[in-house]
């Protein structure tokens, strides 16, 4: 089946989420077209960031998902298991990733990888999900991200990067078709055993305060709940908390 779908590569465009969402906008895309560029000229990343990925040496592309109108009671189930897909692809490939929650793909503590999961209506008004990937491959240096890092500096050396891309697409759309209230239950379970700091002290920030807390899970709407040094149980969303170290 995944030899029937679409993929589009470009050699450059400013973003591939952008891209897919202007397509399905205007015209049918097929369910799982797959945009892949080789290089994005404005690449965009979670909460109005922009994605720097240096061409040639990342993997940057998007997946258009129709949304099942009751498949997933919160959209977050969704993302876990697109962070999933992603961590059980890079074990094929040799690297044991973590998931920072919500859901940036991290190897040795530092970030290999990022989703933006955007939704519009498409030209049929059907809801549909784009799922925008971005993965550092063969970056030897992140002098401006002291925080990045890629595939190569674990050890993994990819030949062909197009390889993991698909490979990644069909974890998803496995996960995907399978899905049901017992597979998302492992898959909340999977997401969790390598959720980074799961259970762990480590030092978080809200509004400029800073304090210990361990993660003691994270609520179906995908809130992050802490449970601060008193004992006190808090859940917060993505804009509200950051994880210092
Ligand atoms: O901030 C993040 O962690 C999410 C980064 C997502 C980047 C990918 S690269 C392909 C797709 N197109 C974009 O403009 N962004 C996503």
């Amino acid at each position: 089946m995944s030899n029937k779908l679409t993929v589009i590569k470009l050699n450059a465009i400013d973003s591939t989420n952008s891209f897919l969402k202007q397509q399905t906008k205007q015209t049918f895309v097929a369910n799982f077209t797959l945009v892949h560029a080789l290089e994005q000229t404005a690449g965009r990343g979670q909460m109005g960031a922009t994605w720097l990925a240096e061409a040639g040496k990342s993997l940057t592309f998007s997946l258009l998902v129709r949304k099942p109108v009751e498949k997933f009671k919160h959209d977050f189930e969704f993302q876990m298991l697109v962070s999933v897909a992603i961590q059980q692809s890079l074990n094929k490939f040799g690297l044991a990733s973590e998931i920072k929650w919500p859901n940036d793909i991290m190897a040795g503590g530092r970030k290999l990888g990022g989703i933006l999961i955007e939704q519009l209506n498409d030209n049929q008004g059907n809801p549909t999900f784009i799922v925008g990937i971005g993965i550092n491959v063969k970056q030897s240096n992140f002098n401006e991200l002291p925080s990045a890092t890629s595939l190569l500096l674990n050890g993994v050396d990819i030949e062909d990067d197009t390889i993991l891309m698909l490979e990644i697409r069909d974890q998803i759309i496995e996960l995907f078709e399978n899905s049901s209230a017992e597979s998302l239950a492992i898959i909340r379970t999977k997401y969790l055993s390598v959720l980074m700091k799961y259970q762990k002290p480590a030092v978080y920030q809200v509004n400029n305060l800073l304090f210990n807390a361990l993660i003691l899970g994270v609520s179906p709407e995908g809130k992050l709940v802490l449970q601060h040094e008193n004992d006190e149980i808090r859940e917060y969303g993505i804009k509200e908390v950051k994880m210092m170290y």
